[in-house]
């Protein structure tokens, strides 16, 4: 947030944020929900969401229906946030610091492409079955293909 708070202040854009969730406010004991309506409703009223990482051994112990990821899972799911992209890349003086040799890590530079809200992503429908019901996956799958292929074309054109 200091990051963003010293990039609005040196341009045109002024970030009026707020900070919360109750892993924000009260990370102690939580016993309810982590992402509540009143949160929901100003992440769906606010222009852009930042949300760093949480979780942690502090909180294994809790039942799931109140452990921290709940809230990155339902705020995927409730702002429509279907493509993830993370990017891997190589900064070559880091090639020493990697598990891998670094000739094979050498020259690393790609998008990992993840869909986050669709019935896969969830593990639904659950069940095996020979015969997959595409209506549902398939607009998932293309869109989030579309995502991929546009950013490789994206970066092709350079
Ligand atoms: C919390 C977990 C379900 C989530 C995921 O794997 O989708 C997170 O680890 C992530 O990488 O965004």
């Amino acid at each position: 947030m200091a990051v963003l708070l010293q990039a609005g202040a040196t341009s045109s854009i002024s970030p009026s944020m707020s900070r919360r969730g109750w892993w924000a406010e009260r990370p102690s004991t939580p016993t309810e929900t982590p992402l509540t309506d009143e949160v929901l409703a100003l992440a769906k009223s606010s222009d852009a969401v930042v949300l760093g990482a949480m979780g942690g051994p502090k909180w294994d112990g809790l039942d799931y229906s109140i452990r921290p990821e709940r809230a990155l899972l339902a705020l995927r799911q409730e702002l429509g946030l279907f493509a993830n992209l993370r990017p891997v890349k190589l900064f070559a003086p880091l090639a020493q610091a990697s598990t891998l040799k670094p000739e094979v890590v050498a020259g690393t530079d790609l998008l990992v492409v993840r869909e986050l809200t669709g019935g896969i992503y969830f593990g639904q429908p659950k069940g095996v079955t020979t015969e997959p019901d595409w209506s549902t996956p398939r607009p998932e799958i293309e869109r989030i293909a579309r995502v991929a292929f546009d950013a490789a074309a994206g970066a092709a054109a350079g």
